[in-house]
């Protein structure tokens, strides 16, 4: 089948290449024209496992190409995927300024039949809006349907979850554009969620929601194991192994960030206000969220006394491994509050380049782990990138000023740093 795919941020990137591998011919468009050159010349302008080799083959064998043409795009496919961003605007809710665009180009480019698929995280009515816009756009009044398919893959592994989906939801009004979707995807066995638009979009946001839920929960829990001297890793393997349970998105920490979770729970929160229904348990872990990370610098503190003339190591930027991405990272949390303290600080990364963000601060990235933590007064471990598990930390532990090591994401066997001779700090995990 021709389908077009508009956006190619992550998800639609992936969903293009995805789509390409399971033999549809795809077209994939972007208004930034950067983005589509990286991508004619095989290069894939984020990190993300798997996804190169992908456009290499897909470019050559001629199963995909890219453009910065969306009305040739939209006029030349009758399959229209829509991948655009959904960012947050200052109150909260989702800005959907990037959606609308889309709905008028459409409306406006279309020459025929049209199934826009809508697999941008959008509120509860936005696909109903967006046949409004379409149609108010339209010069001449061709039939459409838009149906509501969300995005459940994850940064770091976004190929592997796209080509083994838990389910794939699908809403739609309309009998004939629902089979049109299941048959686009039919090579993918999975259950197939069929509901209406409405219902399709609020899934999304509460799959997110629940997740984020469950860390949070587990973060609150890891501050009583902390009290009580017992340890968080081992409550989560005996309360995951119960099936009922599960056994993810059970590991304490640092709390979660990344360009979905904040963004979603803001905006289902200003659902849940809009429609005056109190959402108390999911306003709660916002709260615990935006607290986490300063409660591994409050342990820092105790122990530090003060910051004054301190250096620190701080070892991963992303907002988790496998990832280049650090929109809401808690590492830089971390960073921008010991820059207001006035520490001095070295990063290490595997993979992200910190001169992106910051420039006239006292701050220098390291090649190594080894040479970021040397002279350092604490060592702070914000992403758990597998890196970290391979590092010297017998040598990282001698060249340190005072070997201190803050494990906030407690993926470091404590034992083994303690025997290496590290006071070791993990969250709820020592
Ligand atoms: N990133 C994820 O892991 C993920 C996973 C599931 C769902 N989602 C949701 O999917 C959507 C896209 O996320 P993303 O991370 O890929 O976003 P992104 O910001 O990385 O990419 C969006 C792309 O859309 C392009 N765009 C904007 N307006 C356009 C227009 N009028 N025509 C053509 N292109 C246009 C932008 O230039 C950009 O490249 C969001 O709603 C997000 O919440 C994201
Ligand atoms: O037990 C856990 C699991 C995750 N995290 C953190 O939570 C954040 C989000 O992680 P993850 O969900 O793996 O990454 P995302 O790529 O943001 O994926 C989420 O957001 C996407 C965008 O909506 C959805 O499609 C995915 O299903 C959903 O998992 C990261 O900072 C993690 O470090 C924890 O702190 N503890």
């Amino acid at each position: 089948m021709k389908v077009l795919v508009i956006g190619m941020g992550y998800v639609g990137t992936t969903l293009s290449l995805v789509l390409a591998n399971e033999g549809h011919q795809v077209t994939g468009v972007d208004i930034d024209k950067q983005k589509i050159e990286c991508l004619k010349n095989k290069h894939l302008y984020f990190y993300e496992p798997g996804l190169e080799q992908l456009l290499d083959k897909h470019l050559d064998n001629h199963s995909i190409s890219f453009s910065t043409d969306v009305q040739t795009g939209i006029r030349d496919n009758e399959v229209i995927f829509v991948c655009v961003g959904t960012p947050q605007s200052e109150d909260g809710s989702p800005d959907l300024r990037y959606i609308t665009a889309t709905a008028n180009e459409i409306g406006q480019s279309m020459n025929g039949y049209k199934l826009i698929i809508i697999k941008s995280t959008v509120p509860v009515g936005t696909n109903e809006m967006v046949s409004q816009w379409v149609e108010e756009a339209q010069v001449t009044p061709y039939p459409f349907d838009v149906v509501s398919n969300p995005e459940f893959l994850r940064e770091g592994s976004a190929l592997y979850d796209s080509l083994h989906p838990d389910r794939i939801v699908i809403g739609s009004t309309n009998e004939n554009a629902l089979q049109l979707v299941k048959s686009i995807f039919k090579d993918l066995h999975c259950p197939i969620v069929e509901t209406t638009p409405r219902t399709a979009e609020l899934i999304k946001y509460v799959s997110n929601s629940f997740l984020a839920t469950k860390i949070s929960f587990m973060n609150e829990i890891a501050k009583l194991c902390d009290s009580l001297g017992t340890n968080v890793n081992d409550i989560a393997r005996g309360v995951g192994l119960d099936h009922r349970i599960g056994s993810h998105f059970l590991e304490a920490g640092i709390g979660y960030g990344g360009s979905c979770f904040p963004k979603d729970i803001k905006a289902l929160l200003k659902t849940g206000a809009e429609q005056k229904v109190p959402l108390s348990i999911l306003q709660s872990v916002e709260n615990v969220n935006e607290q986490q990370y300063m409660y591994l610098m409050e342990k820092m503190l105790n122990r530090l006394g003060s910051l004054t003339n301190k250096s620190i190591a701080v070892f991963g930027l992303s907002f988790k491994p496998n990832t280049d991405d650090v929109r809401e990272a808690p590492a830089f949390f971390i960073i921008n509050y010991l820059l207001s303290k006035g520490v001095k600080i070295n990063i290490h990364d595997p993979i992200v380049q910190l001169e992106r963000f910051y420039s006239g601060y006292d701050i220098e990235q390291f090649d190594t782990a080894e040479l970021a933590a040397a002279g350092t007064d604490a060592v702070i471990l914000c992403t758990d990138w597998p890196h970290y598990m391979g590092v010297d930390w017998k040598s990282i532990q001698t060249t340190m000023n005072t070997p201190n090591l803050y494990d906030g994401r407690n993926m470091l066997n404590s034992k083994q740093m303690t025997d290496l001779g590290f006071y070791y700090e993990g969250v709820g995990y020592k």
